[in-house]
């Protein structure tokens, strides 16, 4: 409970007991009420009008004009992020800017490099997930990679990294071309084919598809969600994803004024109740996976090519059953969605530029066949496929921000960040900054990633000017198994069709959750080609 209610109670029980004359009616409800209500006015006024200008100890890093008392520098409620990139473009700094957000919250944007150099790598474990977020995850994923902090993070980090070295995921190559060909033909016979091709909402399809992936390359259990996606784990899913009403969301706001964050889980809401059972189901599915693992896990080392991530985890011994529970639960977390994401992404690329897919088809169809069995040097010779698919992360990364929170009073770029203060890194911007980039960075441009020394790279002479995946120790672990699974995608989408954006003109609007995707799903048109050869 937020310790100036806690104070106006304690203080409404003294007036009442020892000079009633100040209380409101000699009554304990009125009279904490009114403590409250002044208490609350007491706080506004200190935290948007005084605490900014006179006392916060970030007041003299670069800050935007024209800040609300209410909505602080932000004109919405969310996450505004075009319009924070256009700070970051045109006010001068020295690598961090400060601004508001709504409810006039300060937070500290980290856009030079150096300052990200050391949030990102040097000082990374003195800035860990808030935990406000650190609670909504972990009642899902319990304590793993994701979550894990300090030398505990270091541990499990160790223990999962071999199992995503590149040696690995090339082998789960043929899981990834297998599902996506299923895709593809799912979506020639969801409906006859009319001569205009079918209209498809991608998001649906990217959703199914990189759950199977997930599932088959990560845990080793095929959801079949492209062929069935009414199963009960499917519909669980569903609801561990759920995003609260708006009702839901005032409630947790006036939580987190009164009773905290934590106690809002306690709560007997309908999100609570709903989301808690989805969470209980998935572990417990979890749980079963390892038991089964561990009932045949003989015989790891022979066959390690026929491996997923997770029995690859168990059998390195670095964690106890539940710990792998955790980990798989992240896993799906962290790597579902954010593919989909990008896959969206990749099409709503692919319907904008046509040329580029007449170029893609052309590299795809001469040196891969539609359904052999695809081997990993031969998706990865392809430079035109990868450059693209490179360019779609660069351009549209899924997770366009991320949040961190000082543990202890430090610093950044020699600037004194006390312990408490909320920051943020714009994958969105950084990615297209121009500095890094060079002048075409805000163009969707595959052909930066051509060319000598390139290919990795796309020109920019950092590796902190592509923050798609973040960078440093704790990076996306999944990285290489997220490009392999686009590039599978990408190419057999383009191979069997050609795919047209049913509006080409429509504004993009962008839907913000775990991931940024188009708010309609992207609406396509995907054309069947002939004359791909089978082998
Ligand atoms: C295009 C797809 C993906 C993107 C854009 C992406 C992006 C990211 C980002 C930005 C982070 C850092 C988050 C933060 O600390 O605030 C992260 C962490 C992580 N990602 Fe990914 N990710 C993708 C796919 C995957 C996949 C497929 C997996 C697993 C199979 C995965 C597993 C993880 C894990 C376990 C972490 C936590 C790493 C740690 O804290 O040490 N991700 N990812």
């Amino acid at each position: 409970m937020a310790p100036w209610t806690i104070m106006a109670m304690g203080t409404a029980v003294f007036s009442i007991r020892l000079a009633p004359e100040y209380s409101i009616k000699q009554s304990y409800f009125w009279t904490t009420a009114a403590l409250v209500a002044i208490s609350v006015f007491c706080q506004f006024i200190y935290r948007c009008i005084l605490y900014p200008e006179y006392f916060s100890p970030l007041r003299h890093i670069p800050t935007p004009e024209g800040r609300s008392w209410f909505r602080g520098n932000s004109t919405s409620m969310v996450l505004e992020t075009d319009r924070i990139r256009e700070w970051t473009k045109t006010i001068p700094n020295k690598g961090l800017l400060r601004y508001y957000m709504a409810g006039n919250l300060e937070r500290i944007l980290v856009v030079g490099p150096k300052a990200l150099n050391e949030i990102l790598v040097t000082k990374v474990y003195e800035f860990p997930k808030p935990e406000s977020l650190r609670l909504k995850l972990l009642r899902f994923t319990g304590n793993g990679i994701l979550l894990a902090e300090g030398d505990e993070h270091k541990l499990q980090r160790r223990g999962l990294l071999p199992s995503f070295s590149y040696r690995h995921i090339k082998n789960l190559y043929p899981i990834f071309w297998e599902k996506a060909v299923e895709m593809a033909d799912a979506i020639e016979k969801q409906k006859p084919i009319r001569s205009n091709g079918t209209v498809v909402q991608i998001s649906d399809w990217a959703g199914r598809v990189t759950l199977d992936m997930i599932g088959l390359a990560a845990i080793g259990r095929d959801f079949n969600a492209v062929h069935d996606p009414a199963t009960e784990f499917h519909r669980q899913y569903d609801k561990l994803r759920m995003r609260p009403s708006t009702w839901t969301r005032i409630l947790i706001l006036i939580s987190m004024l009164t009773i905290g964050f934590k106690a809002f889980f306690r709560l007997p809401t309908k999100w609570n109740r709903e989301s808690m059972a989805a969470a209980n189901y998935i572990r417990a599915y979890a749980r079963q996976i390892v038991e089964d693992k561990k009932e045949t896990s003989q015989g790891v080392e022979d066959d390690a090519q026929e491996k997923d991530i997770a029995s690859l985890a168990m059998a390195s011994g670095a964690f106890s059953d539940e710990n792998m529970v955790d980990q798989m639960i992240t896993m799906l977390v962290a790597g579902h969605e954010t593919v989909a994401a990008s896959l969206q992404w990749a099409v709503y690329a692919l319907g904008k530029h046509a040329e580029m897919q007449t170029l893609l088809r052309e590299e795809i169809r001469t040196h891969l066949a539609s359904s052999s069995n695809i081997i990993a040097a031969q998706v990865d010779s392809l430079s035109y496929l990868n450059a693209f698919c490179n360019e779609v992360l660069r351009f549209y990364p899924p997770v366009p921000s991320t949040v961190r929170e000082a543990n202890i009073d430090t610093s950044l770029a020699g600037i004194f960040i006390p312990k408490g203060t909320s920051l943020l890194i714009l994958p969105g911007a950084t990615n297209l900054d121009k500095d890094r980039w060079g002048s075409d960075a805000e163009e969707f441009s595959p052909d930066r990633w051509l060319g000598d020394g390139r290919a990795n790279s796309g020109g920019a002479d950092s590796n902190l000017a592509n923050l798609t995946f973040l960078a440093g120790p704790r990076g996306c672990i999944g990285q290489s198994f997220a490009k392999s699974e686009l590039l599978c995608l990408v190419a057999v989408l383009v191979g069997r069709f050609r795919v047209e954006l049913e509006d080409p003109d429509k504004k993009l609007e962008i839907n913000r959750s775990i991931s940024a995707t188009p708010k309609d799903g992207v609406m396509a048109r995907l054309i069947p080609l002939e004359g791909w050869r089978v082998k």
